[in-house]
C-alpha cells in the first residue's frame, strides 16, 4: 500500500491565467487559436485586413510562418498593425560581435564523432547579452534547403538594450534554465521561468531583458515546419500537453519616439545588424495564429505504465516538428516530469538503448533519474544516432536490487531531450569546450557482469 507519508505533493504549477489587461504580461489561452490582441480600443480594423486607411493611422503588415497556399489546415499567418511598417531600416551589414552562432554544418566547419559526449554546466560568461552570449553546440542540415535543425546554448548577464533578435532561418524553442527570460516581441511580452519554455518562430522580432540577473538555457531551432502537439492516438483527447496552457500575449506596444534600435538578424546562418530610429515593438493590433507562446512544464499532464515495464519516451512529448515520414520528427521536445513509479517486475530507469534517432539532453533542475551525478543543471549530453546509452552503473546497481514500491521519480527535477531523425555534427566551441567531460563513459564501465548460465 502506498502510505500518505510516502506520496510527495504533486509538482506546483505556477503561472496562473491573467485576465488583466492594464497587466503586460497578460496571455490568450489555446494553442494554435486565431487570436485576436489589440491594445488601444477599436486598432483591429473590423471585417477586413487593409483598409486604405487604418484605425489610428496604423498601417497594416501580413507576417507569413506559411506559404500562401498552404492548406487551410496547416496555414499560418498574422496581420499585424504598427506605428510604423517593419521595412523602415537602413540596410543589414554584418554582424562581427558573435562568432560563436553556426548555421552549416560541414566538415570544415564542424566535427563529428558517435561516441556518448557529455559537458558541465556550462559556464555563465560576463559582458553578454542573449544574442552574444548565443552559442551552436551542433546541427544538421542547411538553412537555405529549410532542411535541418540547429541546437545551441545561451548564457547571459545583460539585458538587451535598443536590441532585437529575430531569426530568418527557423522556429526556436527555449528553455530557460537559470533566471527569468523577460521577453518583449511584436506580439506582447512574455516572462519565462526556468520549468518554462517559449516558442518563437521565424522572423519574429524579440528582445530578452533578464530581470533575474545571469541567465542559461538551451535553444532548439528547426528550420522547416513548426511545433505542433503530438497525436494522442489511444490516450484519448486529453493529456499530455493540453491546448489550453499554452499562452499567447497580448499586444502591447512601446510609442513611436525616434530612438536608435539595432535588429539583428540570423539569416543562412549568419547574423546581420540593421540601424533603425523606433522600437520594433510598435505593434498596436494583431490578429492571427502566427504568434509565439509559452508554457509551463508543470502542467503536462504525465501519461506512464501502471502495470510492467518502462514505457517509450515518446509519451513525454510536449512538442513536436514533424517531417514528412509519418511519425519521425524533425525534432520533438521530450520532457521527463516529476511522476509516479509503479510498474511491477521492472527494471524502472530509462532503458539500454541503441536509437536510430539522435538524443541531445539538457537538465533545467535536479537530478536526472538515469544519471546520478555528472549530468548536472546547465549541462548537456548528446547520445548521437546508434550509439548506445542507457542507465549509469550505479543506477543500474539500484533498479537490479531495490524493493519495487509504488513510489515517485523525478520530484523536483525537470532533464529534457530535443530527439531528432538527423544527425547532428558538432561545432569547433562544443567538442574543444573545457566543460566536455572526457570521463563520460566511466559512467558505464562498472556494471557487473551478473550472466550465471547455471541459474535456472
Ligand atoms: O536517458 C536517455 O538517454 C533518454 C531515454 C529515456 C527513456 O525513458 C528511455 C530511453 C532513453 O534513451
Ligand atoms: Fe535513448
Amino acid at each position: 500500500m502506498l502510505s500518505s507519508e510516502a506520496v510527495t505533493p504533486p509538482p506546483f504549477i505556477h503561472a496562473t491565467t491573467k485576465h488583466n489587461a492594464s497587466d503586460p504580461y497578460t496571455y490568450q489561452d489555446g494553442f494554435g487559436n486565431h487570436f485576436s490582441s489589440e491594445a488601444l480600443k477599436g486598432a483591429l480594423p473590423v471585417g477586413q485586413n487593409t483598409p486604405q486607411v487604418c484605425p489610428y493611422g496604423l498601417y497594416a503588415e501580413q507576417l507569413s510562418g506559411t506559404a500562401f497556399t498552404v492548406g487551410r489546415s496547416g496555414n499560418q499567418r498574422s496581420w499585424l498593425y504598427r506605428i510604423r511598417p517593419s521595412v523602415m531600416h537602413r540596410p543589414f551589414e554584418p554582424y562581427e560581435s558573435n562568432a560563436g552562432i553556426v548555421g552549416t554544418f560541414d566538415a570544415r566547419t564542424t566535427e563529428t564523432t558517435p561516441t556518448q559526449i557529455r559537458w558541465l554546466p556550462f559556464p555563465i560568461a560576463t559582458g553578454n547579452d542573449f544574442v552574444d552570449g548565443l552559442r551552436t553546440v551542433g546541427g544538421a542540415g542547411d538553412t537555405a534547403l529549410k532542411s535541418g535543425l540547429a541546437v545551441h546554448v545561451f548564457t547571459a548577464d545583460r539585458s538587451m538594450e535598443q536590441r532585437a533578435f529575430c531569426c530568418s532561418d527557423g522556429d526556436l524553442l527555449i528553455v530557460p534554465q537559470q533566471g527569468r527570460l523577460d521577453v518583449t516581441t511584436e506580439f506582447g511580452k512574455l516572462m519565462v521561468a526556468p520549468n518554462e519554455i517559449v516558442v518563437i518562430q521565424r522572423g519574429i522580432r524579440f528582445s530578452v531583458a533578464l530581470p533575474d540577473g545571469p541567465s542559461r538555457g538551451y535553444m532548439l531551432e528547426v528550420y522547416d515546419g513548426h511545433f505542433e502537439l503530438p497525436d494522442l492516438g489511444p490516450i484519448g483527447a486529453n493529456g499530455l500537453a493540453n491546448p489550453r496552457d499554452f499562452q499567447t500575449p497580448l499586444a502591447s506596444y512601446e510609442n513611436g519616439e525616434p530612438a536608435e534600435w539595432s535588429i539583428i538578424n540570423k539569416y543562412q546562418g549568419e547574423l546581420f545588424i540593421a540601424q533603425q530610429d523606433h522600437s520594433p515593438f510598435d505593434v498596436v493590433a494583431w490578429h492571427g495564429n502566427y504568434a509565439p507562446y509559452k508554457y509551463d512544464l508543470a502542467r503536462f499532464s504525465v501519461i506512464g505504465s501502471v502495470s510492467f515495464d518502462h514505457v517509450d519516451p515518446s509519451v513525454f512529448t510536449v512538442l513536436t516538428c514533424k517531417s514528412p515520414h509519418p511519425g519521425t520528427a524533425v525534432a520533438d521536445f521530450v520532457v521527463f516530469p516529476p511522476r509516479f513509479e509503479v510498474q511491477m517486475h521492472t527494471f524502472r530507469p530509462p532503458y539500454f538503448h541503441r536509437n536510430c534517432m539522435s538524443e541531445f539532453m539538457g537538465l533545467i533542475r535536479g537530478e536526472y533519474e538515469a544519471k546520478k551525478g555528472g549530468f548536472l543543471p546547465g549541462g548537456a549530453s548528446l547520445h548521437s544516432m546508434m550509439t548506445p546509452h542507457g542507465p549509469d552503473a550505479s543506477t543500474v546497481a539500484n533498479a537490479t536490487t531495490r524493493e519495487l514500491l509504488p513510489g515517485r521519480v523525478a520530484d523536483g527535477t525537470q532533464a529534457f531531450m530535443f530527439e531528432s531523425m538527423f544527425q547532428l555534427r558538432l561545432t569547433k566551441w562544443a567538442v574543444e569546450h573545457k566543460q566536455r567531460d572526457h570521463d563520460y563513459y566511466k559512467a558505464w564501465q562498472n556494471i557487473p557482469v551478473t550472466f550465471n548460465p547455471d541459474q535456472i
